[in-house]
C-alpha cells in the first residue's frame, strides 16, 4: 500500500501542499514517488553483493520494514516526495507527529535527519543508482515545532565518478523560516546501468 497518500491525520497544510504537487505533476514536470513499508526489502540480494560479509540475522530480515514507514498513522512521519527530472531535485513534504519529540513540543534531531537521510538518499537514488550515505552534515538552524508541515528542498549539486554531493533546507510551508540546512556525499553501489534500469523501477517500488 502506497503510504505517501493523504490519510486522516494529515494536516490542512499537508493536504494542500501535496494538492499543489500532484497538480504540477499532471504536465510530467514533477512525479509523485510512491512510498511502501517494505516493499524494496525483498531486494536484499542485490545489496548483499557489495556486503557479501554482512552478518544479516536472516530470519528478522522477513520483517524488516522502512524505518519512517513503521509507526502508526499519524504518530511519527507522514511524508511524500515529488522529484522533478530535468531539474534533478525532490521535494519532500514532511508532518512529524508526537511520536517523534525531542525537546518539549518540538521534532527530535533523529528524526530531522531521518528525513534529511530520506530526501537527500532518494534524490541520489534517483540520480545515480542504489546509493548508501557516507557522509552527512547537518545545521539545525531553528526547532520544528511537533506536528507541524515543513518542506525538504534536496538537490545533486556535483557527481564525480561514484559519488555524489547533494544539498537540501527544510523551510515552513511559507517559506519563511528556515529550519535546517544539509550536505551530503552519497555513493553509488550499482552504476547508471543499474540506475537506468533502477529509476523505472524506483518509481514502481518506491519506498
Ligand atoms: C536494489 C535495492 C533497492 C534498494 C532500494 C532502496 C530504497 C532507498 C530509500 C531511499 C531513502 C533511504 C536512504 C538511506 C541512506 C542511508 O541511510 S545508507 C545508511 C547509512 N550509510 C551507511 O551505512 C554507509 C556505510 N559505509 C559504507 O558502506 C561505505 O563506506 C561506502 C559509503 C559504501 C563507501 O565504501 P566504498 O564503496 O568501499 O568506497 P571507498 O573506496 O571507501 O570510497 C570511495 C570514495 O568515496 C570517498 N568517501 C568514502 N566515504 C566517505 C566519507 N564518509 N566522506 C567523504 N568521502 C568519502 C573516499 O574518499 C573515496 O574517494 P576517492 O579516494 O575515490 O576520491
Amino acid at each position: 500500500m502506497d503510504l505517501s497518500l493523504p490519510n486522516p491525520s494529515w494536516s490542512k497544510d499537508m493536504r494542500l501542499l501535496f494538492d499543489q504537487f500532484m497538480k504540477k505533476s499532471e504536465d510530467g514536470s514533477w512525479k509523485h514517488l510512491p512510498s511502501y513499508k517494505n516493499k524494496f526489502s525483498r531486494r536484499i540480494e542485490d545489496i548483499k553483493v557489495f556486503f557479501p560479509d554482512a552478518k544479516l540475522i536472516k530470519e528478522k530480515i522477513s520483517q524488516a520494514q522502512l524505518f519512517p514507514r513503521n509507526f502508526e498513522e499519524g504518530l511519527g512521519f507522514e511524508y511524500a516526495m515529488f522529484h522533478n527530472h530535468a531539474e534533478d531535485r525532490t521535494v519532500c513534504i514532511f508532518q512529524g507527529g508526537p511520536y517523534l519529540q525531542g525537546a518539549p513540543g518540538f521534532l527530535h534531531g533523529g528524526a530531522i535527519a531521518t528525513m534529511i537521510d530520506s530526501t537527500l538518499g532518494m534524490t541520489a537514488l534517483i540520480a545515480g543508482g542504489i546509493v548508501m550515505t557516507a557522509n552527512l552534515n547537518i545545521n539545525f538552524k531553528r526547532p520544528i515545532p511537533l506536528c507541524s508541515v515543513v518542506v525538504i528542498n534536496s538537490q545533486v549539486d556535483k557527481v564525480e565518478g561514484r559519488k555524489l554531493f547533494l544539498s537540501c533546507n527544510i523551510r515552513s510551508v511559507d517559506e519563511q523560516t528556515l529550519y535546517s540546512e544539509a550536505t551530503s556525499k552519497n555513493l553509488c553501489l550499482f552504476w547508471v546501468w543499474f540506475s537506468l534500469s533502477y529509476i523505472s523501477l524506483g518509481f514502481v517500488f518506491g519506498v
